[in-house]
């Protein structure tokens, strides 16, 4: 009887989207991001996506200094693949979000393949009580874009070119296949890769299987068997998204970076607690969980 396949499980344990104040749980402090991300690796998670915060506010922090604080910790005591966050937040430059991933070379670091409406307003809705004024002047702007440019893509890509890091590509939209596939054509990036389809956030592409099923249909088009497939589902879409995903031959991304919940109005105490939701269902395929090790061989990664 062939072996099961092996599904990658990232774990997105603090993002910058989600504020303090929205959630007890969300991980601020470099403690509680090395706790959390270690947490997510015992529990099943091959990679951890990682941002820094400020330990008092909860603010986003990209500087390496921040990324220092956690980084070393999270090594010794996990054998996890590190994928270091070039998103930061939107507000931040380029240059501010790119140094971290620069300075530690890490087997992976995220890389937004086109620029889009960053919806965050949408959440006011829901939580109302925020601490911070910074959060609330955060989340009411209605007029952020995350840039991505060709440019500012490309910049990316020859700064961090002798690092021997490969990319999770984020691609919230089928015109962000189509951008990946213009830098592939040039030999800017390299097979296998790894390309993570972002559902359900606000200026991006939907959630509805329908859309899943485009992305997945115009990645196969474009790249064929030269790519590995992964998706994010926001909020409350996290565990469909996945699910749907792990059956169509997919990869998985779970976190607090992307969702808050562990169920319908119930709070995810822990990254872990979503990691095991979204092994429970990927071993209920039939399916089993990659180790980093194996990760590192699907993804062709340097380890
Ligand atoms: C939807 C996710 N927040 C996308 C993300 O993780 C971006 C990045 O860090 O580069
Ligand atoms: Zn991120």
């Amino acid at each position: 009887m062939a072996s099961p396949r092996k599904v990658i499980i990232t774990c997105a344990v603090t993002g910058a989207i989600h504020t303090p104040s929205m959630s007890p749980y969300l991980p601020v402090t470099p403690e509680e991001i090395a706790d959390a991300a270690v947490g997510a690796a015992e529990a099943g998670a091959a990679i951890v996506h990682l941002h820094a915060r400020n330990p008092e506010t909860g603010e986003p922090d990209q500087t390496p200094e921040a990324f220092a604080r956690f980084l070393p910790v999270i090594k010794q005591r996990s054998g996890c693949v590190v994928n270091i966050t070039t998103g930061g937040a939107p507000t931040m430059s380029i240059e501010e979000r790119v140094r971290p991933a620069a300075t530690f070379r890490p087997e992976v670091a995220s890389l937004n393949l086109g620029s889009l409406n960053f919806g965050l307003f949408g959440m006011l809705d829901r939580f109302k009580d925020l601490k911070h004024e910074w959060e609330r002047s955060y989340l009411a702007n209605k007029d952020i874009i995350f840039r991505n440019t060709f440019g500012q893509i490309e910049y990316i890509l020859t700064t961090c070119a002798g690092n021997d890091t490969r990319f999770e590509f984020e691609c919230y939209d089928t015109a962000h296949l189509y951008n990946l596939k213009y830098f592939f054509d040039r030999g800017l990036v390299k097979a296998p890769l790894f390309i993570q389809t972002v559902f359900g956030l606000q200026g991006g592409i939907g959630s509805h299987p329908d859309d899943v099923l485009h992305m997945k249909r115009t990645a196969d088009r474009l790249f064929g068997d030269q790519y590995r497939w992964s998706v994010l589902g926001a909020g409350r879409n996290q565990l469909n998204i996945a699910a749907m995903a792990a059956a169509m031959g997919g990869n998985v991304r779970v976190g607090l970076e992307d969702s808050l919940w562990a169920g319908p109005g119930r709070l995810a105490e822990t990254n872990a607690e979503q990691v095991r939701a979204v092994r429970q269902i990927i071993e209920g395929l039939g399916l089993a969980v990659a180790t980093p090790d194996e990760a590192r061989e699907i993804l062709s990664l340097k380890g």
